[in-house]
């Protein structure tokens, strides 16, 4: 059985007279880690919380594990974890992990608790005792005790520093390493994508610019510079997305692979340059896929 995990078909939200997400189509396939980045309202809230059944699409649909998603079928599969890693402050640890094992159907304990003491995270602990980075720590472990075939993270490690950002990536990778399911994760700091993510889904004013298998990605986009003279014949065989000249040189951001005319050299785009061009790029035409382009 390889059915999709995620499948959004002409998927919207509308808060009252502003689209909070629109014409949002795509499918991504079992046991990818998914990076949803964008700026500040771009979208990327909107669509986890409807990947997570906390907010009802207003146009097409969405599937989740080949189950449409709604209020109805909150599936013991999916596993949501939201940027405050809601835990109750007053609640000790091992509290918390009684809570989980009581509100969850799928509920492997011995997970959590091996988790928590490889992090040295005391179950006697309350939880208004804990560092930012700890609680982050204890939220994913109760989302992972479910053992979850699609785990969804809205910016997991915005509140934390840099030391305990890193220590919550890495517990993540662990995870993925050790279970094959699908991950979710919105960031507003695209390297941190980079190092877990393998496929990409660009987010602005509530469209999707680009989608796509990062690697997929990073190979299609490349930086070429040469001499002006030669732009018509690159032209000929890429899609140039910007281009700049100056002095007779010219240097641009271009997708898909050709021959290159004398004197042009190019390399590898890389991602913060083009998570950068599809955000001040035009918003795509309705019912747009990248499969489509
Ligand atoms: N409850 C709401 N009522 C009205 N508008 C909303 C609501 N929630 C979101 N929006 C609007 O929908 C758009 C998308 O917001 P969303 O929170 O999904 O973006 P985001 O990418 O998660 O942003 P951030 O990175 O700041 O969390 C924004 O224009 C936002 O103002």
């Amino acid at each position: 059985m390889n059915e999709p995990a995620i499948v959004a078909h002409d998927l919207g939200k509308r808060y009252g007279r502003t689209w909070g997400l629109r014409d949002c189509t795509f499918e991504i396939g079992a046991g990818r880690v998914v990076g949803l980045v964008g700026p500040n309202g771009a979208g990327k809230s909107t669509l986890i919380n409807l990947m997570a059944g906390l907010l009802r699409p207003s146009t097409g649909e969405l599937r989740l594990l080949g189950e449409p998603v709604g209020p109805h079928v909150a599936s013991s599969r999916v596993a949501y974890l939201d940027q405050r890693h809601s835990l109750y402050d007053t609640f000790r640890v091992a509290d918390m992990l009684e809570a989980g094992r009581r509100l969850n159907q799928r509920w492997y304990a011995h997970d959590a608790r091996d988790r928590l003491s490889e992090l040295g995270i005391p179950l006697d602990r309350r939880i208004d005792e804990l560092s930012g980075g700890q609680r982050a720590q204890v939220a994913l472990a109760l989302a992972l005790a479910t053992r979850p075939d699609l785990l969804i993270l809205d910016e997991p490690v915005a509140s934390l520093d840099p030391l305990a950002r890193n220590e919550v990536m890495s517990a993540l990778m662990g995870a993925k390493a050790t279970r094959d399911c699908t991950i979710v994760l919105s960031s507003h700091i695209v390297s941190e994508l980079e190092r877990l993510c393998d496929y990409l889904v660009v987010l602005n004013r509530g469209q999707v610019r680009l989608a796509g298998d990062l690697d997929d990605l990073l190979d299609d986009h490349r930086l070429l510079h040469g001499p002006s003279s030669g732009v018509v014949d690159v032209e000929a065989g890429r899609e140039v997305l910007s281009r700049h000249e100056e002095h007779g040189t010219a240097r641009l951001l271009c997708r898909g692979r050709g021959p290159l005319p004398a004197g042009w050299r190019e390399r590898p785009a890389g991602i913060d340059r083009l998570v950068r061009h599809y955000l001040a790029a035009p918003a795509r035409p309705a019912g747009w896929t990248e499969a489509a382009a």
